[in-house]
């Protein structure tokens, strides 16, 4: 097993991945506002350095924060010095690399030699759209593949459509995979579509809900990312394009629509996380969806995957100001966080974006609302820390099967509320 180990990080090594030896996560605990502006200082501080995986938010909820292993010294005298508290989350990143990479590797060889499909395991951007492929073969009479759009290293952008007549239904929109490191959401995106043609024809809520409305399915927004993460950067967030004169590579594709641009929550400078791009919808990844839902005009309710904390949020992240329908928005979120809850017992803590999390401008959910679609949510999907980004494949399923109970109570209210 240790041979194996070493010599896929050698191999690894060889291909150019990147090695994240002796990084840290650190869980620092902010008491208060000036703590977290200390904490936001350290990205100025150490730019390109510190990597938020859960960024300063509020006094309540922790920052957990990579570091790479060549700054682990100063930026814990850093904290100490200012008397952050903190804790180590993940004591080697590399390690859970590793495990990670083993079980898709052996994952792999089990489906090769069934030539199944795994749900319970991660999967690469081409096994994914072979996946697309073969579903849509299998389950024609349901679903069709839509390509709307390319990405900016002209890899195809696809849709999955899930319609059982009619023509141009009140529809759903489900995303997933905007950040390219939030590998969990592509897994339950998939694990989501399996769910719905199973479930066609014996739940009777889903049934209705196929029978009157359209589901359009986006499971890998942020291809060219995504691909990145499995070829050479895991904990990549943005996508990958690049301008002439802008040495940083990418565009977060949640800071580039046009609702709030460049707003507090977003960042002007290439380099960052959270850059915003040029302009808005700058990006092909986010136009293309831009120009899908307006041209399509009858999408009701938009939902737009993320990981992790354990949240399910809707509108505004560019402000504090509720939106008009908050409280019908606040009464869906609690029925979908109960219905989660009574799967596994996981708590999800529910409520606007600005309020519940942190003020961010640019978002997918913002641009949904303001564009009429009422019923616009952002999920943060599991854990709360433990394994951040790099969530055990075991938790796949689990995680889908209380995620797939809220998306259930969002599309029967938006069902059964039509406007
Ligand atoms: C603010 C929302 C809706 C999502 C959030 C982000 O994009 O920063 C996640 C933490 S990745
Ligand atoms: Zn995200
Ligand atoms: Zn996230």
């Amino acid at each position: 097993r240790r041979t194996l180990l070493v010599c896929s990080f050698i191999l690894a090594a060889a291909l150019g991945q990147m090695n994240f030896t002796g990084d840290q996560v650190l869980r620092v605990l902010a008491k208060n506002e000036k703590q977290l502006s200390l904490l936001r200082d350290l990205e100025a501080l150490k730019p390109q350095k510190v990597d938020f995986w859960r960024g300063p938010a509020r006094p309540s909820l922790p920052v957990d924060v990579r570091v790479p292993f060549s700054e682990l010294k100063d930026v814990k005298a850093y904290l100490e010095a200012h008397g952050l508290a903190y804790s180590i989350m993940i004591k080697d990143v590399q390690v859970l690399l590793d495990e990670e990479r083993e079980a898709m590797a052996k994952s792999r060889r089990l489906e090769r030699s069934t030539s199944s499909f795994s749900y319970s395991s991660y999967h690469t951007l081409e096994e994914i759209y072979s996946w697309i492929d073969n579903f849509v073969t299998e389950h024609s009479d349901i679903v069709s593949k839509i390509q709307i759009g390319h990405s900016f290293e002209n890899r195809s952008i696809l849709v999955l459509k899930f319609s059982t007549g009619g023509s141009q239904r009140r529809a759903i929109w489900i995303d997933t995979g905007i950040h390219s490191r939030e590998w969990i959401t592509h897994a339950t995106g998939i694990w989501t579509a399996k769910k719905i043609v199973s479930e066609y024809g014996k739940d009777r809520i889903l049934t209705n809900i196929l029978n009157a409305m359209d589901i359009f399915m986006e499971i890998v927004t942020n291809p060219d990312g995504f691909a990145f993460t499995h070829s050479m950067n895991r904990l990549w967030r943005k996508n990958k394009s690049t301008r002439p004169g802008i040495f940083c590579i990418g565009v977060d594709l949640n800071r580039n629509w046009k609702s709030g641009f460049g707003g507090n929550g977003s960042n002007n400078n290439p380099c960052s996380e959270t850059y915003h791009g040029p302009c808005p919808q700058s990006e092909s990844e986010v136009a293309a969806i831009v120009d899908f839902i307006t041209a399509h005009g009858n999408i009701k309710a938009l939902i737009s995957i993320h990981s992790y904390s354990q949240m399910l949020m809707y509108p505004y992240g560019r402000s504090l100001e509720p939106v008009s329908n908050q409280k019908e928005l606040y009464n869906l979120a609690k029925d979908a966080v109960q219905a989660m809850y009574g799967v596994h017992g996981i708590e999800y803590i529910y409520g606007s974006i600005s309020t519940t999390l942190y003020v961010a401008s640019g978002i997918t959910v913002d641009w949904a609302y303001d564009s009429g679609i009422k019923y616009s949510f952002s999920f943060e999907l599991r854990d709360t820390g433990r394994y951040g980004f790099l969530l055990p494949a075991s938790q796949i399923v689990p995680t889908a099967q209380e995620t797939w109970m809220a998306i259930r109570t969002i599309m029967e209210h938006t069902q059964n509320h039509p406007y």
